[in-house]
């Protein structure tokens, strides 16, 4: 007599999806946003990210044939599929799937209260609606008062390019990078200038070579006291 079927445990039923709707229940159960800038590595599981690459190499090739290009006899496309995979998923958009950088914090031991500025920093993001390239600089303006954290130089650079390794729009990426550092750092004040080529305006569109977006975020006393404000903004022009 065959055995009544049982209905899967919800275990096996993720078991069966691939990887990316794993993920995707998973941010659906937990009610967390995974809009394309946010990061979403605290959600990912051993081995799934290589399996999401394999996902988006096989619809990346889908996509040029859709597009009319002959991916099984053209040998320059043959490989593009899985080479757009590859970039995306480790390269462009890591700052979506990896954890932050390790940073080290060290106490503000000297109780320094002055003013202190980064830049410009090189950032490469893309942007959210046509994934064209967005190139650009960041100045930072740090006030920390006695209880702030202080961190290594170079780790301001890694901490904002894990902020830009997502499809971002610049008002958004500005804020984001402030946040970050304001959770880092506890200052007094932070202030974040981004100045930025989009190609999405030089290389299709309107095509226009010349125009940069630049905006900026200020928080705390560079928000309160316009001397500071005007200190930080006249020295990032210096040099
Ligand atoms: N506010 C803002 N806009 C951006 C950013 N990056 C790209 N854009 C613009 O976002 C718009 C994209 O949305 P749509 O206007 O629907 O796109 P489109 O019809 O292809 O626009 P065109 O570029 O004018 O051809 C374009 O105007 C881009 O120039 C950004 O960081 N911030």
């Amino acid at each position: 007599m065959s055995q009544p079927q049982r209905d899967p445990t919800p275990i096996q039923r993720l078991s069966v999806l691939p990887a990316s709707q794993r993920v995707l229940e998973r941010l659906r159960s937990a009610g967390t946003r995974f809009h394309a800038n946010d990061n979403i590595a605290d959600y990912l599981e051993d081995g799934e990210l290589e399996a999401i690459e394999a996902e988006v190499a096989a619809k990346a090739q889908e996509m040029l044939r859709a597009l009319v290009i002959d991916v099984d006899n053209d040998h320059n496309t043959r490989d593009t599929g899985r080479r757009l995979a590859k970039m995306f998923v480790r390269e462009l958009f890591a700052g979506r799937y990896q954890h932050a950088p390790a940073i080290t914090e060290f106490p503000n031991a000297e109780r320094l209260n002055e003013l202190m500025i980064v830049g410009p920093l090189r950032v490469r993001s893309a942007c959210s609606h046509h994934l064209c390239p967005i190139m650009g600089r960041v100045w930072v303006g740090v006030l920390p008062d006695a209880d702030s954290n202080l961190i290594g130089l170079s780790k301001y650079a890694r901490l904002i390019d894990w902020i830009m390794s997502r499809p971002q729009i610049q008002e958004e990426a500005v804020s984001q990078i402030a946040n970050l550092l304001e959770q880092r750092l506890k200052p007094d004040g932070i202030a974040v200038v981004m100045e930025a080529d989009h190609y999405c305006m030089h290389w299709r569109g309107v095509k226009d070579d010349e125009s940069k977006m630049i905006n900026s975020v200020m928080r705390g006393r560079f928000l309160a006291d316009p001397s500071l404000r005007k200190e930080f903004l006249s020295l990032r022009h210096r040099g």
